[in-house]
């Protein structure tokens, strides 16, 4: 009856479903990609580079395929042991996913980054390699033809596609190459189910990009978000949510409280917007800021904060 060695379009094609991972330098635009790829806010995103910081999930579902989506942290050379963890991060999601997408935007020449990052995608034998061209609404039709080319010299790619997330444009096609690089396999996560990240977890991110977004210069990267409660009222339908913020300094605390803790009650109403947004329901927000004195360097303090 149907075969399914087939892999035309005579409706009998096959189904197929495996992970996916797009990685790239910073600011490379690849969780403004998963975001578009998904639907919803998943991934945060931020001009500031490396504001991602965990292995986020995101599913695309269609009628003959399920694209899991793994989104990592830049690779980068670490400096500090929270950058060793996140490196260790990177391969372990390298090693395990069927395809990877390695972003270049179209308005940045091909550099020695990248080119560091070609020889970390070299150790994950297993998984297909694909090369994305990014935001090529930023450059001329010229520009994106010479990175494609650019690219294609780096090394022998199962497929490279030219895309702008911003846009929307040439996504369909994206999945569609993705798609035809996954094996044959059931759907791997039920339909309906967008992200299998922890929903603390993304309230967590909302908040920490709250406070990027208020108080992006002066404090980059010395933050951590944790959600230690959500009550439910019994007497509204209110969510309750108590979430702790940790700087390094006293100072960055005076900073994200702000003058009579103005900038506190915006990043509050901030976060609360997108949370609500979420959870699809009206929610009250705590934020206690505390001060967690080098935690990007001590090993029991990133435990705790689960890194
Ligand atoms: N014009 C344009 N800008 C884009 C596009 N995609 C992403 N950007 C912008 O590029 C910046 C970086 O995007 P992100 O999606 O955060 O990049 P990232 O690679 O996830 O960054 P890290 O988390 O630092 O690794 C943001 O300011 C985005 O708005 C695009 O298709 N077109």
């Amino acid at each position: 009856m149907t075969s399914h060695s087939r892999a035309d379009d005579s409706g009998d094609r096959p189904f197929r479903s495996g992970f996916v991972s797009f990685v790239g330098r910073p600011n490379v635009g690849k969780s403004t990609l998963t975001n578009a790829l998904v639907g919803e806010k998943v991934a945060i995103t931020s001009s500031k580079p490396q504001t991602t910081r965990r292995a986020i999930r995101g599913i695309v579902n269609r009628p003959d395929a399920q694209l899991v989506i793994v989104d990592t942290p830049g690779v980068h050379r670490p400096r500090t042991l929270l950058g060793e963890r996140l490196n260790a991060v990177v391969e372990e999601t390298l090693a395990s996913v069927d395809v990877i997408g390695m972003c270049f935007p179209a308005d940045e020449k091909v550099g020695p980054g990248d080119r560091f990052i070609v020889e970390r995608i070299e150790g994950a034998p297993r998984a297909k390699k694909v090369a994305i061209v990014t935001k090529t609404d930023t450059a001329s039709r010229t520009a994106v033809a010479e990175q494609l080319l650019a690219v294609s010299a780096l090394r022998d790619w199962d497929a490279i596609i030219p895309i702008s997330a911003a846009k929307g444009r040439q996504l369909d096609d994206l999945v569609d190459e993705l798609v035809k690089l996954l094996p044959e396999s059931p759907q791997l996560y039920p339909t309906g189910q967008l992200t299998d990240e922890a929903t603390i977890d993304r309230i967590a991110e909302f908040v920490r990009e709250a406070v990027l977004e208020e108080a992006r210069e002066e404090l980059p990267h010395s933050l951590a978000v944790t959600v230690d409660d959500m009550v439910e009222r019994e007497d509204k339908d209110l969510v309750e949510i108590y979430a702790n913020l940790f700087v390094e300094r006293d100072s960055q605390k005076a900073i994200v409280i702000g003058r009579g803790g103005a900038r506190l009650k915006q990043i509050g109403a901030d976060a609360r917007a997108q949370i609500e947004g979420l959870l699809g329901r009206k929610v009250f927000l705590s934020i206690h800021v505390k001060v967690a004195k080098d935690w990007q360097s001590d090993p029991k303090q990133l435990g705790r904060l689960g890194f």
